[in-house]
């Protein structure tokens, strides 16, 4: 059973009015309106304005003329304005070798002439059905190519060893199209030298898509990264491209990978190794052609652990492994990544450039840094805002501290909320519970939060933690 006028417009062009009409009534209750055209001549305005759902098309205008040629003409001007347009071909029985021409040249079906009425509608509601999904599935791709965009075009900096290390591995790598894993604590760069991977290589000039696989909830894992077709599940109202297929021609960068579900690790193992992928409630898998980049904060004992993670889906992903130092091992950097940010900082805000001295540098360089080169930049920018005099003082830095074994980290008490019923400061003192309970290990700390990794970053932005 259909819905009454579940499409817009339909147009119908035939010389013949008599035909144009019997055409109008069978299939006017799924349009809205059902527009008849005696010449194509007045169909391009029409697309201009607001392209059809589904074109009827005549393919013999001329007085006698058989071939089709006219026709043919018009359904590559339609597909030139509107490249989603269903063309369904209109032809006289016999002309079943033209009506074969038209599709290959981009129809979208065809019916022969006298038709069957039952037939006619089928064929007009399939053409304008595919019309929609076709639309849904290149607009899916921009909404998930926007995701995808690089927030800030940030260079990689750092003169240390082990920088130097990993500048090293990035340069070998990146020219190839080896799928490389990325290993390293929360705000350590991974995200920033995927992106280096993927700028200075053969698909530079195809899109990165990321995928935070700590911030997509479970339950729409599976359709977000594979895709589903429509009526897969209760909620999928149309047809939707998953991350894999939106980045064919380009990388995919799986953020997070030790988070990725063990009932789903078959399922992407599969899509790499066949390079191609079944959308959810599809039965026919889609060629995938993309370069795998994924990272994970997972110390390297839990990630070989098989309990935790598919071993040949880690041997798929590591054939170049680049391991990013924390902040702590490499303090040699910090002079640098602060005279970066604070400058950076100083710019936005329209802040008057101030002094770094020496001695605060020292200190700042000895930090720990539990939340690594994200922190640093956070400091700085608070530092930036809240710096007042010609030079900056250790006071202008908020520096969090890592739980050590000196000092054992608090239990997670429950917030004295009858001494402090000010939510802003019992929010942040949970949020520091839980960073300092987890040694500053961002998913785990969201996890117990009940908040996405996405979430938990906003609040420590907010809380300047
Ligand atoms: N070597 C570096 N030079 C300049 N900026 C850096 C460097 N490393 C990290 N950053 C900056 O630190 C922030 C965090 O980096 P990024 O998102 O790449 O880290 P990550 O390891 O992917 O973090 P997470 O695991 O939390 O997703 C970004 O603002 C990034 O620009």
């Amino acid at each position: 059973m259909v819905d009454n006028q579940a499409f817009g417009t339909a147009v119908v062009v035939d010389d013949d009015a008599d035909i144009a009409l019997a055409a109008k009534l069978a299939i006017r209750s799924a349009f809205r309106q059902v527009i008849t055209l005696s010449h194509p001549d007045a169909l391009l305005p029409l697309l201009e304005k607001s392209p059809p759902d589904v074109i009827l098309l005549d393919l013999n205008f001329a007085r006698g003329a058989t071939d089709g040629r006219e026709g043919f003409l018009w359904l590559s001007r339609i597909l030139e304005k509107d490249p989603d347009a269903a063309v369904v071909i209109i032809t006289a029985h016999g002309g079943i070798g033209i009506a074969v021409e038209a599709i290959k040249a981009g129809a979208t079906d065809f019916v022969t002439k006298p038709w069957d009425n039952e037939r006619l509608f089928a064929t007009t509601w399939s053409a304008a059905a595919l019309r929609r999904s076709r639309r849904e599935t290149r607009h899916e791709r921009r909404r998930v190519v926007e995701v995808a965009k690089p927030s800030s075009e940030t260079p990689m900096l750092g003169t240390s060893k082990a920088m130097d290390h990993v500048r090293s591995l990035i340069d070998r790598a990146a020219p190839t199209d080896a799928n490389v894993l990325i290993l390293g604590e929360n705000g350590t760069g991974k995200e920033l030298v995927a992106r280096e991977l993927h700028s200075r290589s053969r698909r530079a000039a195809g899109i990165m898509v990321s995928v935070d696989l700590g911030t997509v909830s479970e339950s729409v894992f599976e359709s977000e990264l594979f895709g589903h077709v429509r009526g897969a599940f209760t909620d999928a109202k149309s047809d939707r491209i998953g991350r894999l297929q939106a980045a064919n021609g380009g990388t995919i960068f799986l953020d997070e990978i030790g988070n990725l579900p063990l009932r789903l690790q078959p399922k992407l193992l599969t899509a790499l190794e066949r390079r191609e992928v079944t959308p959810v409630g599809a039965n026919k898998p889609v060629p995938l052609d993309i370069r795998v980049i994924a990272a994970t904060n997972m110390p390297l004992d839990q990630l070989t652990d098989e309990n935790r993670f598919r071993q040949d889906l880690l041997f798929r992903l590591n054939t170049v492994e680049i391991e990013l130092p924390p902040l702590r091992a490499r303090p040699e950097d910090v002079p640098l990544l602060l005279a970066h940010f604070l400058a950076h900082y100083a710019r936005r805000y329209k802040a008057p450039p101030r002094h770094l001295s020496p001695a605060l540098a020292e200190i700042l360089s000895n930090h720990d840094w539990p939340g690594n080169v994200r922190a640093l930049r956070h400091a700085a920018e608070r530092a930036v805002i809240l710096a007042r005099g010609d030079a900056y003082v250790l006071d202008d830095f908020p520096l969090p501290r890592r739980s050590s074994a000196l000092s054992p980290p608090p239990a997670l008490a429950p917030v004295p909320v009858d001494t402090d019923l000010n939510l802003d400061r019992a929010e942040k003192q949970m949020v520091e519970r839980a960073l300092k309970k987890h040694n500053w290990n961002i998913s785990l700390a969201a996890g117990e939060l009940g908040l996405t990794r996405a979430a938990l970053y906003r609040r420590m932005e907010k809380h300047a933690l």
